[in-house]
């Protein structure tokens, strides 16, 4: 697959006023190109998140537009981006959200649920056999670790399809084992179904994972590294003086 599955044009993203003022973007252009795994590092403060939830769609730019596909999402009403981020965005958390009361199949099923569709039984299978929750379904969140509760909020991630799928520090509360057990199932939803991923991370071996990372410092693209080994996130890192 090729072409664009989000894209930054010159975004500015300004909090507060006066003394309260806080430039978190100043001028990001970034295209993430379809079927790709896309990191996004910086240290504390240089708008990972911000920038993450301008292209999300969860936050409106001060300036500059954003695109998910063709869609314009600068200026759409708020139905009209409910309904974009509802069919064409998934979103993975560092804290899982995953809705206490349902059962690990329920949560999967919600978003398409809420969007009246019914999810493609052998793209269930897929995606159920990938995350390997097969005998997990019936438990609720408090009954699951936090491995397979991340499994679950891949699996709900991947289930419709998105255009692309937002992540953010996916595995920040993960052990290593757990966090390198999703990191190479994202990867393998990017390698054998065209799955496009953008991640926001600290960690250089989970951004090794990836295809291409983005440097982020005070709101700015400083530098990009593709095929990214930990070594060569941790050169880059110092390089740019943007250790985290
Ligand atoms: N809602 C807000 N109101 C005011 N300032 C904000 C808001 N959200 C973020 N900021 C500021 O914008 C800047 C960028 O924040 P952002 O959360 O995007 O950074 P980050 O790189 O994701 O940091 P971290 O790695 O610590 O999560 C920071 O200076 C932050 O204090």
């Amino acid at each position: 697959m090729t072409g664009t599955a989000a894209r930054a044009d010159d975004v500015w993203k300004v909090y507060g006023t006066e003394e309260a003022r806080v430039v978190a973007l100043r001028g990001v252009s970034a295209d993430f190109a379809r079927g790709k795994f896309t990191a996004i590092m910086g240290p504390s403060g240089s708008g990972k998140s911000t920038l993450m939830h301008c292209l999300a769609g969860l936050d409106t730019v001060t300036r500059g537009s954003v695109h998910i596909g063709g869609t314009e999402v600068t200026g759409l009403s708020d139905k009209a981006l409910t309904r974009l981020r509802r069919d064409r965005v998934g979103f993975i958390f560092q804290q899982f959200n995953l809705l206490p009361t349902l059962t690990a199949a329920e949560n999967i099923r919600l978003p398409l649920d809420i969007a009246g569709k019914k999810p493609d039984p052998q793209w269930w299978d897929t995606v159920i056999g990938t995350v390997g929750l097969g005998d997990r379904l019936d438990h609720r969140p408090s009954q699951l670790s936090g491995g397979q509760q991340q499994r679950v909020a891949c699996a709900r991630a991947l289930m419709s399809r998105p255009d692309v799928i937002f992540a953010d520090e996916p595995t920040g509360n993960l052990d290593s084992k757990a966090g390198a057990e999703i990191l190479s199932f994202l990867r393998s939803s990017v390698m054998e179904h065209g799955q496009t991923i953008v991640m926001v991370t600290h960690d250089p071996v989970a951004a090794s994972y990836t295809d291409r990372v983005v440097f982020l410092a005070d709101g700015s693209i400083v530098s990009e590294l593709e095929n990214p080994t930990p070594e060569t996130v941790l050169e880059a890192m110092k390089a740019g003086e943007v250790l985290v």
